[in-house]
């Protein structure tokens, strides 16, 4: 999918949800666990209740492979189900030295065909470019959610005056274009939003943890807006977990509007 596709999607739906399949067998309802494939049975109902309402949906790998053979199953049954006008991202944090991460792309875009995985830039250039495929994305973790991303992202570099994170956004652009790059950053950061614009004013940007984390939409919005709307806003737990009984998906369909109905408002405000 393209930059202009997915920014059409955005448009249409008035939209800019990713819901997050980050889906555990010992959080789904109970009635689900008689199913051929409990996890496969859950995520459906997920994506019919919710597609309406956003643009894009990111299993988060470590959910399925947690579950071996039956677990990529599911994976690989959920991606095709998945409509085609929704962004499907993989995410699975990879990155290692050049010819392991061939292999990751192989797994993630030929053998599954995901429009986008996520990638640790740590390892530099060699790590992160194998991921670079014809019509997919790249989206590199550049400032992260969780209390951790504090630990050594926005390290200053002295050289630079730049924290690390916003040097790792400015190398990573002399390898891709905003064409197939994105960057995560976490919804926990909203004010961190203005250090990252400044570095990287056209990418779109994936911004998981709104609902659970308790991630600030309105800040996200405020400051990580761009032109193209720019922003990929991910719920996993605070719609999928929404409920636990057998109105799951109806609840999860309510949870999806609502921040569909914020995002509405929001894209009518900014762009
Ligand atoms: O790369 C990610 O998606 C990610 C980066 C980050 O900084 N924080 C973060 O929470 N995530 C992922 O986004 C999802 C957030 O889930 P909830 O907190 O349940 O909405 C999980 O799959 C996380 O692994």
């Amino acid at each position: 999918m393209t930059k202009e596709e997915l920014f059409g999607e955005i448009k249409k739906k008035e939209s800019f949800l990713c819901v997050g399949l980050d889906t555990d067998p010992n959080k789904i309802p109970a009635h689900l666990l008689k199913e051929e494939d409990p996890i496969f049975a859950f995520n459906k109902q997920i994506i019919d209740a919710t597609a309406d309402y956003c643009v894009s949906y990111k299993p988060n790998i470590a959910f399925y492979e947690s579950l071996g053979t039956k677990g990529w199953d599911a994976l690989q049954k959920t991606l095709e189900y998945m409509p085609k006008s929704h962004f499907s991202i993989a995410d699975a944090k990879r990155g290692d030295i050049g010819n392991t991460s061939d292999m990751y792309a192989k797994a993630f875009f030929k053998n599954l065909d995901f429009d986008s995985i996520t990638v640790a830039p740590y390892m530099g250039e060699d790590s992160v470019t194998p991921f670079l495929y014809k019509g997919k994305w790249v989206i590199v973790l550049a400032h992260t959610s969780n209390k951790g991303g504090l630990d050594f992202q926005r390290i200053i570099n002295k050289d630079t005056g730049n924290f690390l994170f916003q040097d790792i956004m400015i190398k990573n652009q002399e390898w891709a274009t905003p064409e197939q790059l994105m960057f995560v950053v976490g919804a926990t950061r909203a004010e961190s939003l203005l250090d990252v614009r400044k570095v990287a004013p056209d990418n779109f940007l994936l911004v998981p943890g709104v609902g659970a984390q308790g991630g600030d939409l309105q800040g996200v919005a405020k400051y990580g807006m761009n032109k193209e709307c720019g922003l990929l806003v991910n719920s996993s737990r605070g719609i999928i977990y929404a409920s636990n009984g057998t109105d799951f998906a109806d609840v999860a369909k309510k949870e999806a509007q609502k921040l569909q109905q914020e995002m509405s408002s929001l894209l009518e405000k900014y762009l």
